[in-house]
């Protein structure tokens, strides 16, 4: 990170706060600040943007570094367009700073982006045009973008996005699905070193999210940094290393997501002999959901033992793991966008 962004004061942990408060509270001080230098990809402190009265997105510290495939995940309405459109230059912030590859933006904005591929709600195209076309002019509208190999790189683009076939048909005539491939093959032209996408599955099918989760895959196996917004956690689980939650315009949860994944410590498990079971547990079993129960406070291997011996038949034993459903699930509140009749 450069000097500007030791200015930021990168946090050295992740954060993980269920109170309410602020994700990067008693965090961010100066004997807590380290440099993370050259590890830095995406830094925020104390973003903020208001609308109004409305605090859409409420004083969050981003920390994205070089190759993690990030998952910014939150309910509708919880701030992560307008967060996404903050870090492009697309939106001010109302307050607090924004590093993307290790430089302070929008200062730095024409230096950055072009090193930075982005998808932000419902890529924009001329509908008269065909895809090709629409990328040839974009690409030629940037700086930095080399005219000598554009038209080898946008079909390039295309054919990564399983667009290569589709020719001249214009893009009015493309399924919302392929509008959106469109837009990421934009993002992709310039082979950037981060990928911003702002729900980058939305209106594909199931197959069409398989393709471009192993399209993400690929770019990533190739070095790309990857952040996405998305409110899909099966996707985020499947596809990211790092994971961010946003609740109301608060960054509640930040960090790996093995971390989230870890075991409780609590055992699983399963068996015909139910009864049997609970007596030998006694004391031990803290919760039963017909043949399965949930045991605290023992070994895994001397409960087994335990089991076998005195003939209870074992189907499951296993650690406990949360999904990250469930832990997004009980921190978060219902959707900002919710109505109730009053
Ligand atoms: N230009 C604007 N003017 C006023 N309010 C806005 C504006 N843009 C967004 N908001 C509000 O800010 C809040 C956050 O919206 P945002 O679109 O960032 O959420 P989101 O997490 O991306 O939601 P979704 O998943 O539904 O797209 C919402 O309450 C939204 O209504």
């Amino acid at each position: 990170m450069s000097t500007e962004a030791s200015a930021l004061g990168a946090t050295p942990g992740d954060s993980h706060s269920s109170g309410g408060a602020p994700a990067s509270e008693g965090l961010f001080s100066p004997s807590a600040a380290v440099s993370t230098a050259g590890t830095s990809v995406i830094a925020t402190r104390g973003l903020t943007k208001r609308f109004g009265s409305l605090v859409a997105v409420d004083s969050i510290d981003l920390d994205v570094r070089r190759g993690d495939i990030y998952g910014f995940l939150g309910a509708n309405g919880s701030g992560k367009t307008t967060t996404v459109r903050m870090l492009l230059g697309l939106v001010l912030a109302t307050s607090g700073q924004i590093e993307l590859l290790g430089q302070r933006m929008p200062k730095a904005t024409g230096r950055v982006l072009p090193k930075v591929g982005a998808l932000v709600e419902g890529p924009g195209s001329y509908g008269h045009l065909s895809g090709r076309t629409n990328l040839l002019l974009l690409d030629g509208s940037g700086p930095g973008a080399s005219r000598r190999n554009r038209g080898a790189r946008v079909d390039e683009a295309l054919t990564h996005v399983g667009l290569g076939g589709v020719g001249r048909r214009p893009v009015k005539a493309y399924s919302l699905g392929m509008r959106q491939r469109l837009g990421l093959a934009a993002a992709l032209l310039r082979s950037p070193e981060l990928l911003i996408l702002d729900e980058p599955t939305n209106g594909l099918d199931p197959q069409g999210i398989q393709e471009i989760r192993q399209l993400l895959l690929h770019l990533h196996a190739n070095g790309t940094t990857i952040f996405l917004s998305s409110h899909l956690l099966a996707e985020v689980e499947q596809l990211c290393t790092r994971v961010g939650v946003l609740d109301r315009g608060r960054l509640i949860v930040q960090s790996q997501l093995a971390d989230l994944q870890k075991p409780t410590g609590r055992i699983v498990v399963r068996t015909p002999d139910i009864a049997a079971a609970r007596s030998l547990l006694d004391g031990h079993v803290e919760h039963q959901d017909g043949d399965r129960l949930l045991i605290r406070a023992l070994d895994p291997a001397e409960l087994n033992a335990r089991l076998v011996q005195r003939g209870v038949r074992v189907s499951e034993l296993g650690l406990e793991r949360r999904s990250l459903e469930q832990t997004v699930l009980e921190l978060t509140g219902p959707s900002a966008d919710r109505v109730e009749p009053s």
